[in-house]
Protein backbone atom coordinates (compact mmCIF):
# COMPACT_ATOMS: atom_id res chain seq x y z
CA UNK A 1 0.00 0.00 0.00
CA UNK A 2 1.61 3.22 -0.76
CA UNK A 3 2.53 5.61 2.19
CA UNK A 4 0.85 9.20 2.69
CA UNK A 5 3.55 11.86 1.22
CA UNK A 6 5.88 13.63 3.93
CA UNK A 7 5.53 16.41 1.59
CA UNK A 8 2.47 17.45 -0.40
CA UNK A 9 2.23 21.25 -2.29
CA UNK A 10 -1.39 21.52 -3.82
CA UNK A 11 -1.90 24.48 -6.15
CA UNK A 12 0.96 26.28 -4.13
CA UNK A 13 1.21 30.22 -5.24
CA UNK A 14 3.52 32.54 -3.66
CA UNK A 15 3.87 36.14 -3.86
CA UNK A 16 6.31 38.70 -3.19
CA UNK A 17 5.29 42.23 -1.49
CA UNK A 18 6.20 44.97 -3.74
CA UNK A 19 6.64 48.37 -2.59
CA UNK A 20 5.25 51.49 -3.93
CA UNK A 21 1.69 53.00 -4.81
CA UNK A 22 -0.28 49.85 -5.38
CA UNK A 23 1.35 47.95 -3.31
CA UNK A 24 -0.15 44.89 -4.77
CA UNK A 25 1.95 41.61 -4.34
CA UNK A 26 3.32 40.04 -7.03
CA UNK A 27 2.98 36.17 -7.86
CA UNK A 28 5.91 34.14 -8.52
CA UNK A 29 4.60 30.59 -8.03
CA UNK A 30 1.56 30.50 -10.12
CA UNK A 31 -0.36 26.84 -8.38
CA UNK A 32 1.97 24.27 -8.37
CA UNK A 33 1.64 20.84 -6.99
CA UNK A 34 3.90 18.11 -6.05
CA UNK A 35 4.94 15.51 -3.65
CA UNK A 36 7.71 14.27 -1.67
CA UNK A 37 7.63 10.77 -0.11
CA UNK A 38 9.57 10.55 3.32
CA UNK A 39 13.75 9.30 1.87
CA UNK A 40 13.32 10.69 -1.47
CA UNK A 41 14.37 13.16 -3.26
CA UNK A 42 12.79 15.63 -5.23
CA UNK A 43 14.78 17.66 -7.64
CA UNK A 44 13.47 21.41 -8.58
CA UNK A 45 14.89 22.06 -12.03
CA UNK A 46 14.68 25.32 -14.20
CA UNK A 47 16.15 28.41 -15.91
CA UNK A 48 17.37 31.27 -13.70
CA UNK A 49 14.48 33.51 -12.26
CA UNK A 50 11.80 30.85 -13.17
CA UNK A 51 10.64 30.64 -8.92
CA UNK A 52 12.49 27.35 -7.79
CA UNK A 53 14.23 28.77 -5.08
CA UNK A 54 10.61 31.17 -4.11
CA UNK A 55 8.98 27.23 -3.70
CA UNK A 56 11.75 25.94 -1.36
CA UNK A 57 11.39 29.12 0.79
CA UNK A 58 7.92 28.88 0.44
CA UNK A 59 7.99 25.38 2.02
CA UNK A 60 10.60 26.56 4.79
CA UNK A 61 8.35 29.67 5.49
CA UNK A 62 10.27 32.02 4.26
CA UNK A 63 8.07 32.94 1.49
CA UNK A 64 4.26 34.25 1.60
CA UNK A 65 1.97 31.60 0.62
CA UNK A 66 -0.61 33.32 -1.62
CA UNK A 67 -2.68 30.77 -2.23
CA UNK A 68 -2.63 27.00 -2.07
CA UNK A 69 -1.07 24.37 0.83
CA UNK A 70 1.94 23.13 1.90
CA UNK A 71 1.41 20.17 3.88
CA UNK A 72 3.91 18.32 6.05
CA UNK A 73 3.27 14.66 7.39
CA UNK A 74 -0.61 15.59 6.83
CA UNK A 75 -0.32 19.34 8.75
CA UNK A 76 -0.81 22.45 6.88
CA UNK A 77 2.41 24.52 7.35
CA UNK A 78 1.44 26.83 5.10
CA UNK A 79 0.64 29.63 7.54
CA UNK A 80 2.13 29.12 10.51
CA UNK A 81 2.66 31.58 13.47
CA UNK A 82 6.63 32.30 14.20
CA UNK A 83 6.58 30.32 17.00
CA UNK A 84 4.85 27.24 15.01
CA UNK A 85 7.83 27.97 12.71
CA UNK A 86 10.50 27.26 15.05
CA UNK A 87 9.22 24.38 16.29
CA UNK A 88 8.55 22.71 12.54
CA UNK A 89 12.95 23.66 12.89
CA UNK A 90 13.36 20.33 13.82
CA UNK A 91 11.76 18.70 10.90
CA UNK A 92 12.52 20.85 7.62
CA UNK A 93 16.24 22.34 7.57
CA UNK A 94 17.90 23.89 4.91
CA UNK A 95 21.34 23.99 3.35
CA UNK A 96 22.36 27.12 1.17
CA UNK A 97 23.83 27.77 -1.73
CA UNK A 98 26.55 30.05 -0.84
CA UNK A 99 29.05 28.38 2.07
CA UNK A 100 30.85 31.24 2.70
CA UNK A 101 27.94 33.74 3.94
CA UNK A 102 25.64 31.11 5.48
CA UNK A 103 28.01 30.39 8.25
CA UNK A 104 27.90 32.73 11.31
CA UNK A 105 31.89 33.62 10.94
CA UNK A 106 32.32 34.50 14.34
CA UNK A 107 31.41 31.25 15.89
CA UNK A 108 33.35 28.21 15.87
CA UNK A 109 32.07 25.33 13.73
CA UNK A 110 31.45 23.30 16.97
CA UNK A 111 29.09 25.81 17.99
CA UNK A 112 27.13 26.58 14.67
CA UNK A 113 26.32 22.78 14.67
CA UNK A 114 25.23 22.52 17.98
CA UNK A 115 23.34 25.58 18.23
CA UNK A 116 20.05 23.74 17.19
CA UNK A 117 20.80 21.09 19.72
CA UNK A 118 21.55 23.80 22.56
CA UNK A 119 17.93 25.10 21.37
CA UNK A 120 16.17 22.05 21.82
CA UNK A 121 17.37 21.61 25.43
CA UNK A 122 20.66 19.57 24.55
CA UNK A 123 23.24 19.98 27.74
CA UNK A 124 26.77 21.41 26.22
CA UNK A 125 28.00 17.72 27.01
CA UNK A 126 25.55 16.48 25.06
CA UNK A 127 25.71 18.39 22.34
CA UNK A 128 29.51 18.67 22.07
CA UNK A 129 29.14 14.42 21.85
CA UNK A 130 26.67 14.53 18.95
CA UNK A 131 28.75 17.57 17.45
CA UNK A 132 31.20 15.49 16.87
CA UNK A 133 29.41 12.34 15.66
CA UNK A 134 27.81 15.19 13.22
CA UNK A 135 31.46 16.12 11.95
CA UNK A 136 32.31 12.55 11.66
CA UNK A 137 29.38 11.98 9.40
CA UNK A 138 29.94 14.18 6.92
CA UNK A 139 33.77 13.43 6.61
CA UNK A 140 35.00 16.06 9.15
CA UNK A 141 38.18 15.43 11.68
CA UNK A 142 37.02 15.98 15.32
CA UNK A 143 39.45 19.01 15.61
CA UNK A 144 37.45 20.99 12.90
CA UNK A 145 34.68 21.61 16.04
CA UNK A 146 37.39 24.34 17.72
CA UNK A 147 38.42 26.16 13.98
CA UNK A 148 36.46 29.14 12.37
CA UNK A 149 34.52 28.72 9.06
CA UNK A 150 37.25 30.98 7.27
CA UNK A 151 39.48 28.37 8.04
CA UNK A 152 38.13 25.85 5.70
CA UNK A 153 37.61 25.30 1.91
CA UNK A 154 34.38 25.64 0.50
CA UNK A 155 33.54 21.84 -0.02
CA UNK A 156 34.10 21.71 4.14
CA UNK A 157 31.95 24.46 4.87
CA UNK A 158 29.49 22.91 2.91
CA UNK A 159 30.18 19.74 4.95
CA UNK A 160 29.66 21.92 8.33
CA UNK A 161 26.06 23.47 6.71
CA UNK A 162 24.89 19.55 5.98
CA UNK A 163 26.12 18.70 9.76
CA UNK A 164 24.37 21.91 11.09
CA UNK A 165 21.25 20.61 9.19
CA UNK A 166 21.59 17.32 10.05
CA UNK A 167 21.17 18.22 14.11
CA UNK A 168 17.93 18.07 14.87
CA UNK A 169 17.19 14.76 12.74
CA UNK A 170 15.18 16.67 10.50
CA UNK A 171 12.86 14.41 8.19
CA UNK A 172 13.31 16.78 5.07
CA UNK A 173 15.97 19.29 4.33
CA UNK A 174 15.39 21.81 1.61
CA UNK A 175 19.06 22.00 -0.66
CA UNK A 176 18.99 25.08 -2.35
CA UNK A 177 21.81 25.11 -5.01
CA UNK A 178 23.90 23.64 -2.22
CA UNK A 179 26.74 22.40 -4.85
CA UNK A 180 26.67 25.26 -7.43
CA UNK A 181 29.36 27.25 -5.50
CA UNK A 182 31.82 24.97 -5.50
CA UNK A 183 34.10 23.61 -8.69
CA UNK A 184 33.14 20.04 -9.99
CA UNK A 185 35.10 17.64 -8.18
CA UNK A 186 33.76 19.37 -5.19
CA UNK A 187 30.25 19.19 -6.44
CA UNK A 188 30.28 15.25 -6.95
CA UNK A 189 31.93 15.00 -3.53
CA UNK A 190 28.98 16.67 -1.77
CA UNK A 191 26.35 15.10 -3.73
CA UNK A 192 27.86 11.51 -2.73
CA UNK A 193 27.92 12.68 0.81
CA UNK A 194 24.15 13.62 0.59
CA UNK A 195 23.50 10.48 -1.05
CA UNK A 196 25.03 8.63 1.79
CA UNK A 197 23.61 10.61 4.30
CA UNK A 198 20.16 10.01 3.28
CA UNK A 199 20.67 6.20 2.85
CA UNK A 200 21.77 6.22 6.62
CA UNK A 201 18.87 8.52 7.85
CA UNK A 202 15.83 8.18 5.13
CA UNK A 203 15.82 11.98 5.30
CA UNK A 204 13.88 13.73 2.17
CA UNK A 205 15.51 16.12 -0.14
CA UNK A 206 13.70 18.73 -1.89
CA UNK A 207 16.39 19.52 -3.95
CA UNK A 208 16.59 23.07 -6.22
CA UNK A 209 19.22 23.26 -8.97
CA UNK A 210 19.86 24.96 -12.46
CA UNK A 211 21.99 22.17 -12.90
CA UNK A 212 20.47 18.91 -14.97
CA UNK A 213 22.89 17.02 -14.43
CA UNK A 214 23.27 17.69 -10.63
CA UNK A 215 19.71 17.04 -10.49
CA UNK A 216 19.68 14.03 -12.33
CA UNK A 217 22.71 12.14 -10.13
CA UNK A 218 20.81 12.88 -6.67
CA UNK A 219 16.57 13.06 -7.75
CA UNK A 220 14.56 10.21 -7.83
CA UNK A 221 12.01 12.61 -9.58
CA UNK A 222 12.32 16.08 -11.19
CA UNK A 223 10.02 19.32 -11.46
CA UNK A 224 10.71 21.10 -14.24
CA UNK A 225 10.38 25.18 -13.45
CA UNK A 226 9.09 27.38 -16.09
CA UNK A 227 8.23 30.67 -15.41
CA UNK A 228 6.22 30.05 -12.61
CA UNK A 229 4.69 26.47 -13.02
CA UNK A 230 5.57 22.81 -13.13
CA UNK A 231 5.49 22.25 -16.80
CA UNK A 232 6.64 19.17 -16.51
CA UNK A 233 7.41 16.28 -13.90
CA UNK A 234 8.74 12.77 -13.89
CA UNK A 235 11.77 10.42 -12.36
CA UNK A 236 14.82 11.36 -13.13
CA UNK A 237 15.89 8.78 -15.07
CA UNK A 238 13.40 9.76 -17.72
CA UNK A 239 14.66 13.40 -18.10
CA UNK A 240 16.48 14.52 -21.54
CA UNK A 241 17.57 17.84 -22.67
CA UNK A 242 15.01 19.35 -25.49
CA UNK A 243 17.93 20.96 -27.33
CA UNK A 244 15.43 22.53 -29.90
CA UNK A 245 13.54 24.15 -27.61
CA UNK A 246 13.53 28.21 -27.07
CA UNK A 247 14.88 28.60 -23.79
CA UNK A 248 18.05 27.43 -22.82
CA UNK A 249 17.36 25.40 -19.51
CA UNK A 250 14.02 23.65 -20.58
CA UNK A 251 13.86 20.23 -19.73
CA UNK A 252 11.80 17.68 -21.84
CA UNK A 253 10.37 14.52 -19.56
CA UNK A 254 9.06 11.80 -20.92
CA UNK A 255 6.14 11.90 -18.26
CA UNK A 256 3.73 14.65 -18.47
CA UNK A 257 2.19 16.18 -15.65
CA UNK A 258 0.29 13.61 -13.59
CA UNK A 259 -3.59 15.48 -14.22
CA UNK A 260 -3.51 18.40 -17.46
CA UNK A 261 -7.05 18.70 -17.42
CA UNK A 262 -6.86 19.94 -13.79
CA UNK A 263 -3.85 22.00 -14.90
CA UNK A 264 -5.47 23.62 -17.82
CA UNK A 265 -8.72 23.94 -15.31
CA UNK A 266 -6.43 26.29 -12.73
CA UNK A 267 -4.90 28.21 -15.37
CA UNK A 268 -8.75 28.95 -16.88
CA UNK A 269 -9.67 29.85 -13.22
CA UNK A 270 -6.29 32.40 -12.46
CA UNK A 271 -7.54 33.89 -15.96
CA UNK A 272 -10.73 34.28 -15.01
CA UNK A 273 -9.92 35.51 -11.28
CA UNK A 274 -7.22 38.06 -12.93
CA UNK A 275 -9.94 39.46 -15.79
CA UNK A 276 -12.70 39.67 -12.72
CA UNK A 277 -9.97 41.65 -10.57
CA UNK A 278 -9.36 44.44 -13.43
CA UNK A 279 -12.84 44.64 -14.44
CA UNK A 280 -13.57 45.59 -10.15
CA UNK A 281 -10.24 47.89 -10.59
CA UNK A 282 -11.55 49.67 -13.95
CA UNK A 283 -15.43 50.16 -12.21
CA UNK A 284 -13.43 51.89 -8.96
CA UNK A 285 -11.54 53.81 -11.12
CA UNK A 286 -14.66 55.00 -12.96
CA UNK A 287 -16.57 55.58 -9.79
N1 LIG B 1 12.30 38.85 -2.10
C1 LIG B 1 11.85 39.04 -3.35
N2 LIG B 1 11.05 40.09 -3.64
C2 LIG B 1 10.57 40.29 -4.89
N3 LIG B 1 10.84 39.46 -5.94
C3 LIG B 1 11.63 38.42 -5.71
C4 LIG B 1 12.20 38.14 -4.42
N4 LIG B 1 12.95 37.02 -4.52
C5 LIG B 1 12.87 36.61 -5.80
N5 LIG B 1 12.10 37.45 -6.51
C6 LIG B 1 11.79 37.33 -7.95
O1 LIG B 1 11.12 36.09 -8.13
C7 LIG B 1 11.51 35.49 -9.36
C8 LIG B 1 11.95 34.07 -9.12
O2 LIG B 1 13.09 34.09 -8.27
P1 LIG B 1 13.74 32.75 -7.72
O3 LIG B 1 14.94 33.14 -6.91
O4 LIG B 1 12.72 31.91 -7.08
O5 LIG B 1 14.19 32.05 -9.08
P2 LIG B 1 15.20 30.86 -9.33
O6 LIG B 1 14.56 29.99 -10.35
O7 LIG B 1 15.58 30.23 -8.03
O8 LIG B 1 16.41 31.62 -9.98
P3 LIG B 1 17.97 31.54 -9.66
O9 LIG B 1 18.42 30.20 -10.10
O10 LIG B 1 18.54 32.65 -10.49
O11 LIG B 1 18.09 31.78 -8.17
C9 LIG B 1 12.60 36.37 -9.96
O12 LIG B 1 12.01 37.18 -10.94
C10 LIG B 1 13.05 37.21 -8.80
O13 LIG B 1 13.46 38.49 -9.22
Amino acid sequence: MPTAPLLKARDLKVSYPVRGFRKRPIEIVHGVDFEIAAGETYGVVGESGSGKTTIGRAVLGLASVSGGTVEFDGRDISHLSPGERRAMAKDIQVVFQDPYSSLNPALTVGEIIAEPLVVQGSTPKDARRRTLELLDSVGLPSDAADRLPREFSGGQRQRVAIARALAPEPRLIVCDEPVSALDLSTQSKVLDLLLDIQRRTGVAYLFVSHDLAVVRHISHRVGVVYRGEIVEQGPASRVTLAPDHPYTQRLLLAAPVADPIAQEKRRADRIRLRDEQRLREARAGAA
